[in-house]
C-alpha cells in the first residue's frame, strides 16, 4: 500500500511552528508528512484545516492524520465532522496509544498552547506506533460508525 507511511498534517495560526517540528519529526522516522500548511502566520480558521486534512485521511490518500490548534479541540472537532474520521485530541502518551488501540482513531489533535514541544513528540510517537487490537474493541469502533451513518 503507497499510502502506509503517508500521514496527513494541518494546523492553524497557533501551531504553526508545532506543526513543522511534527513534520520534521515524522520525516526522521521515515514517515512522509504530507504538510498542507499553512505557512504564514497571519490569523487563520482552524475548520478549513481541520477538514481539509481530514479528507485526505477520509479519501485513504493518507493512513492517518494530525491536526494542530490553540487547543486542539476546535480543529479536532472539525475534523471529526468528515465521513470515516475517529480524531481524539491528546495530552499525553497513554491517550495518544489508547486511541490507536482500543478507538482506532484515525486522526490525533494536538493542542500547542496546552503542552509543549517535547510532550508533543512524545504523544505523536505513541500515537503512531500504537496499532489497532480489534476483538471487542472492533465491535464499538462499528458501533460508532453507525451513528455516522
Ligand atoms: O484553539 C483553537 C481552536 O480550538 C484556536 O487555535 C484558537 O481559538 C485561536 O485563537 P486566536 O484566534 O485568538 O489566536
Amino acid at each position: 500500500m503507497t499510502a502506509s507511511k503517508r500521514i496527513a498534517l494541518s494546523s492553524d495560526h497557533a501551531a504553526i511552528e508545532m506543526r513543522q517540528a511534527v513534520a520534521a519529526h515524522l520525516s526522521a522516522q521515515g514517515w512522509e508528512p504530507v504538510d498542507i500548511g499553512p505557512t504564514t502566520p497571519e490569523s487563520t480558521h482552524y475548520p478549513r484545516h481541520g477538514e481539509a486534512a481530514a479528507r485526505l485521511v477520509a479519501s485513504g490518500d493518507c493512513r492517518l492524520g494530525i491536526v494542530l490548534c490553540g487547543t486542539g479541540q476546535g480543529i479536532m472537532m472539525a475534523a471529526n465532522k468528515v465521513k470515516g474520521i475517529r480524531c481524539g485530541v491528546c495530552s499525553d502518551s497513554f491517550s495518544a496509544r489508547m486511541i490507536r488501540q482500543h478507538n482506532d482513531a484515525n486522526m490525533l489533535a494536538l493542542g500547542a498552547r496546552v503542552i509543549g514541544e517535547g510532550l508533543a513528540l512524545e504523544i505523536v510517537d505513541a500515537f503512531v506506533s500504537a496499532e489497532f487490537e480489534g476483538g471487542r474493541h472492533g465491535t464499538r469502533v462499528e458501533m460508532i460508525m453507525q451513528i455516522e451513518g
